[in-house]
């Protein structure tokens, strides 16, 4: 490893996340230009925008088409139109909505459409983004999203308010039966014993779920004079301690409370987490919301609870199956208040969601910012912009390092080096391995290789990619010093590739922010990574410059820049030549007649 004398190495061997997933077609390799647009999304650790990388629209001067599959607000729709053809088709059917998406680059839903794995399947490679025009993503398949390199972003902040407010008018008019005295009254009753309710104030309220949402109900039940413990596995303690609110376990929330509140997103550790169990250690009374998803309640267990006076009453906005059918037996349940899932359903919650998803998904087709992605890794923005002579760099040295690779020999073990200064935390190389991935695997398959499906990609191939981290002694200002690619286990078509050790070794860094190759096996070279590179090993002597320069000077092959590395004088050498176009089959024969060449190869870029 090439390190000067001051400085230190130090080795670090950090975690690979492969939390991607993927398998891409060879249609969208077609359709598609092989640029990454770019993304960005608010984290919590940096408060300025994320980013991650998505497919660029094939047609680079067509329109593209987004298709609104469910009811959007008017501000958001003039934003999607200044972008996009809109086809606003709402109530598809399943069979309806696949014929549709293979004309569309995105999709924006709401909670009334499944993007399931047949419509990702049925879209032939052309849907870029899909849209959530809300919170919950459970009606969307991110797997098969992230196995297709499509970008999955929602509209998490925007309806916050409206759903945490829903929740507190369930919970007082289920508490007061306003629902039911309503129906009384229009039937012409007038029931002021039956509908004698209970008080809230004073009461203690279970919020399960200290999100957003559940936050914002804990607020406003403190205001109401509840008092409000919360269960939430992540939430940070000093969050609910700011509003007076007790972290506590599931059991000591389900135990204690008069009033549980549901504000947790459906996942399958989420899923029918109240059921019979549950319900049989709750308070005798318990009167329950739900504005999360309808599936966090098994819900024949809540009609048995509700049946036997467990549970006093529940307030329902959400459903397992949505509509629910006509003899749903919650709906039905005299001590049930249903609303059709209304949560985020006031004017300015949709008009806020409606430019917080239009933003998001023009943003990711056009290869900017895009307010949040859900099934991508994210690296911090100015941390991309400082990365970018980094990201080409990555992507070239791992187009270079497999083509190395002679043929038969199968990639399988790839280990990628970063030498820089900064302290590991500081630097995400999450794009930087994508971007490597990318240039392993285009060149030998037909796959689409994207930040949404590197890792997938990667790990679907069989392809293990380590990292390692040398911290170097110097400068943090610039991200990295070099990055090297090592492919092992493999024979190489440039014997000289191998390094002492055994591997294929490519070293690059950046110039003037300019990628440069400078490190083939155990050469030093230094040849900027722009064209393409022929790469001679030679006897060291006088002229060989000359002598290859003139033969692609003949040929009219445009040489941009040369490089020689050597062993030692009059020894082996190893020369780099960047070129402008493709030599011939020709000059490569010329070149491979000189009587001092022992072996050649020519690298596409
Ligand atoms: N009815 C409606 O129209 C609406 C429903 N929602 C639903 O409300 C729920 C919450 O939304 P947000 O607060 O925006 O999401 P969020 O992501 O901000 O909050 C969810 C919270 O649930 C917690 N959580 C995860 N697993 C848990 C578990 N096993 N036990 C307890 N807590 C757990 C998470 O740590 C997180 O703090 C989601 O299901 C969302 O889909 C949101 C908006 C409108
Ligand atoms: O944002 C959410 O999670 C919601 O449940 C809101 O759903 P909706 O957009 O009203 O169909």
């Amino acid at each position: 490893m090439a390190t000067s004398a001051s400085q230190t190495l130090r080795t670090t061997s950090f975690l690979k996340t492969p939390s991607l997933s993927l398998s891409s077609s060879s249609s969208s390799r077609q359709s598609l230009s092989s640029a990454f647009s770019v993304a960005l999304r608010p984290s919590r650790r940096f408060s300025k925008p994320l980013v991650v990388i998505v497919k660029a629209s094939g047609s680079l001067d067509a329109k593209p088409t987004v298709l609104v599959a469910e009811k959007l607000g008017e501000a958001g729709l003039k934003l999607l139109k200044e972008f996009a053809n809109v086809d606003c088709s709402y109530n598809l059917s399943p069979e309806e909505l696949c014929t549709k998406i293979s004309l569309c680059d995105a999709i924006i839903v709401r909670s009334g459409t499944k993007v399931s794995r047949e419509v990702f399947e049925s879209s032939g490679g052309r849907l870029k983004v899909v849209g959530r025009a809300g919170v919950g993503i459970d009606n969307v398949d991110l797997a098969a999203a992230t196995e297709h390199g499509c970008l999955v972003v929602n509209a998490p902040t925007a309806n916050t308010v409206a759903a945490a407010e829903h929740g507190i008018a369930l919970l007082a008019a289920m508490a007061r039966n306003v629902a039911q005295a309503d129906a009384s009254v229009k039937a012409g009753k007038w029931q002021r014993n039956k509908y004698v309710g209970v008080s809230l104030v004073g009461k203690t309220l279970a919020v399960m779920g200290f999100g957003k949402v559940g936050s914002e109900v804990a607020r406003r039940a403190k205001g109401l004079g509840m008092h409000v413990i919360s269960h939430d596995p992540y939430a940070p303690a000093d969050r609910a301690r700011a509003i007076g609110v007790e972290l506590v376990s599931f059991d000591q929330a389900i135990t204690t409370a008069d009033f549980i509140s549901l504000h947790m997103p459906l996942t399958p550790t989420t899923s029918k987490i109240l059921n019979d169990d549950t319900f049989a250690k709750m308070k005798k009374g318990v009167r329950i919301v739900n504005v999360a998803r309808g599936g966090v309640i098994d819900e024949d267990a809540l009609v048995r609870a509700l049946d036997a006076g467990i549970v006093a009453q529940a307030a329902l906005d959400v459903f397992t199956k949505e509509p629910p059918p006509a003899d749903n037996k919650l709906v039905l349940h005299e001590n049930v208040t249903a609303t059709p899932h209304l949560g985020a359903s006031t004017m300015e919650a949709q008009e806020g969601v409606a430019i917080e998803i239009a933003e998001a998904v023009v943003g990711a087709l056009r290869g900017e910012l895009a307010a949040t992605a859900v099934n991508a890794p994210m690296v911090p923005a100015e941390v991309l912009s400082e990365l970018k002579p980094y990201v080409i760099l990555a992507e070239k040295l791992g187009r270079l390092a497999v083509q190395l690779v002679a043929g038969g020999s199968g990639v399988k073990t790839v280990k990628v080096t970063y030498a820089s200064a900064r302290a590991p935390d500081d630097l995400d190389t999450r794009l930087l391995r994508a971007m490597i991935t990318k240039g392993i695997i285009e060149p030998i398959s037909s796959v689409f290789v994207n930040l949404v499906n590197a890792d997938f990609t990667a790990k679907q191939r069989g392809l293990r990619i380590s990292e390692e981290r040398i911290v170097l002694d110097g400068s943090p200002e610039s991200p990295l010093d070099f990055i090297q690619v090592q492919i092992a286990n493999v024979e190489s078509k440039f014997a000289s590739a191998i390094s002492e050790s055994g591997e294929i070794k490519v070293e690059g860094r950046v110039k003037d922010g300019i990628p440069h190759l400078t490190r083939v096996g155990s050469f030093e070279v230094d040849v900027s990574l722009e064209g393409s590179i022929i790469l001679c090993r030679q006897v060291d002597q006088p002229g060989m410059i000359g002598t290859v320069g003139s033969i692609l000077g003949e040929e009219n092959v445009n040489v941009s820049f040369m490089s020689v590395g050597r062993i030692a004088p009059r020894k082996q050498a190893v020369m780099a030549i960047g070129v402008d176009d493709q030599p011939s089959k020709q000059a490569l024969k010329k070149i491979g007649e000189v009587s001092a060449i022992e072996e050649f190869v020519f690298l596409k870029l």
